[in-house]
C-alpha cells in the first residue's frame, strides 16, 4: 500500500525549497527567561532551511533558492548547505547591505519556550522573481515553500513566479503556511497570499492557528472538516494538520483521515518539531509509503529534535529515525 502521491519521475533533485535562510541563536543556559540567558549557540535556521536539511539528511537530493547577506552569516550559511549536500546554485548575495535573520530562542520550560526574531531589512525577503530559477523547479520533484516568504515584496512574488515553474513542468508543490507573526503587516495580506498560495499546492502543513489565518474571518470557530473540505477541494491531494504532542491529522483527497501518533521525549525545548516533522514526513512520502508511516517517520524525527538543542544539527539520519522507531516497537520489518 503506497500514500497514493505520485511524484514526477526523471528529475535530478527530490526537492527544492524556497524561503529564508537565517541563524538560530539557542539559548544555552537552558531553562531561563530571555533576561538571564548570557550565552547563545549559532545554528542555521530558518524554517524552510531546516526542513530542507532534513531532507538532506535522510537521503533525498534537494537545493535551495534563497538569498542570503553578504557576511559572515550569509558565508556561514552557504557553507552548511554545501557541507550537507543541499544544491546552492539558486542561493544569491545580496547586494544591498541587507542582513541576515536572527532568531533569539528562550528555552524557559520543556513546554515554555519563544523565539524572539530579529527581521528587519533581511537578505531573505528581497529574493526577487528573477532569481528564481525555472531550471532548478524544472528539475525537482517537488518545490518546498515557505509561507514567511510571501510576507512582503519582492519575495513574495519570487514565491508566486516559483510555483508558477513548478506547475508549468508538473512538480509538486509543496507548502507549509510557516506563520511567523513578526513578519506581517496585516491580517488582511496573510489572508490574502497564504490562501493563494494554499490554492496551489499539492501538499499543505499547518497548525491549526495556521490553518485558521488562511480563512477570512478570525473569530469564527475552528471548523477542521470545513477548511481540510476547502483546500483539497482545490489542489490538495494531502492536507497535513499538526498538533504538536497531540500528534498530527493527515487528509487525503479519498478522503482518508489518518491520526499520526508521537513519541514521547525528553523535551530540550519545543521549536523544530514542526520543521524534522515535515522534513521526514515529505521523505516517506517521496519513498512512496503509506501516510501513517510517513507520520510515524515525522514524529520520530520531531522526538530526536525535540530532545536536542538545535534544529538544524540535530535532523537525523535514517538510522536514527529507524532507531527510535525500533524502540518503541512501530519498525516494520
Ligand atoms: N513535545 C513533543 N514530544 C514529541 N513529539 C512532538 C512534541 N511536539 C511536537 N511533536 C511532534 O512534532 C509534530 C509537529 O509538531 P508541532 O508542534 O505541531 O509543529 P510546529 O513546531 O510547526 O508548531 C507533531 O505532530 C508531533 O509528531
Ligand atoms: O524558522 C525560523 O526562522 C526559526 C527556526 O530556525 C526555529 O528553530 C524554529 O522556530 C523551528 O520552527 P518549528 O519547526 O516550526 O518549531
Amino acid at each position: 500500500m503506497s500514500s497514493g502521491f505520485a511524484f514526477p519521475e526523471g528529475r535530478a533533485l527530490d526537492f527544492v525549497s524556497i524561503g529564508r535562510l537565517c541563524i538560530d541563536l539557542n539559548a544555552n543556559e537552558i531553562h531561563r527567561p530571555l533576561e538571564e540567558t548570557v550565552t547563545f549557540t549559532r545554528y542555521l535556521g530558518g524554517s524552510p532551511a531546516n526542513i530542507t536539511v532534513a531532507l538532506a539528511r535522510l537521503g533525498a537530493k534537494t537545493g535551495f533558492i534563497g538569498k542570503i547577506a553578504n557576511d559572515g552569516f550569509g558565508r556561514f550559511i552557504r557553507r552548511y548547505l554545501e557541507e550537507t549536500g543541499i544544491d546552492t546554485t539558486s542561493v544569491v548575495d545580496d547586494a544591498t547591505g541587507a542582513v541576515t535573520g536572527l532568531a533569539f530562542t528562550e528555552i524557559k520550560s520543556p513546554t515554555d519556550c519563544s523565539i524572539l526574531m530579529y527581521r528587519d531589512n533581511v537578505a531573505d525577503l528581497k529574493l526577487t522573481p528573477g532569481e528564481v530559477s525555472e531550471e532548478l523547479i524544472a528539475s525537482a520533484k517537488a518545490l518546498v515553500v515557505s509561507g514567511t516568504a510571501l510576507a512582503a515584496s519582492p519575495s513574495r512574488e519570487a514565491v508566486f513566479a516559483a510555483i508558477g515553474y513548478a506547475r508549468k513542468h508538473g512538480t509538486a508543490v509543496v507548502y507549509d503556511i510557516d506563520y511567523r507573526p513578526y513578519t506581517w503587516a496585516n491580517r488582511d495580506e496573510i489572508h490574502t497570499y497564504c490562501a493563494l498560495a494554499a490554492e496551489q499546492a499539492d501538499v499543505i502543513f499547518g497548525g491549526i492557528e495556521e490553518f485558521s489565518l488562511l480563512e477570512p474571518k478570525t473569530d469564527a470557530p475552528f471548523d477542521e472538516a470545513a477548511v481540510v473540505a476547502r483546500w483539497l477541494g482545490h489542489r490538495a491531494k494531502l492536507v497535513v494538520v499538526k498538533r504538536g504532542g497531540d500528534g498530527s491529522v493527515a487528509y487525503d483527497a479519498a478522503g482518508g483521515a489518518f491520526p499520526g501518533r508521537t513519541f514521547p521525549a525528553n523535551v530540550v525545548k519545543t521549536f523544530g518539531a514542526g520543521d524534522s516533522f515535515a522534513g521526514a514526513f515529505l521523505y516517506g512520502l517521496l519513498q512512496g509509503w503509506p501516510v501513517p508511516k510517513c507520520q510515524d517517520y515525522g514524529a520520530a524525527a520531531a522526538h530526536i529534535v525535540v530532545s536536542s538543542h538545535s534544529c538544524s544539527d540535530a535532523m537525523p539520519t535514517r538510522a536514527q529515525v529507524e532507531d527510535v522507531l525500533r524502540n518503541v516497537g512501530a519498525l516494520e520489518a
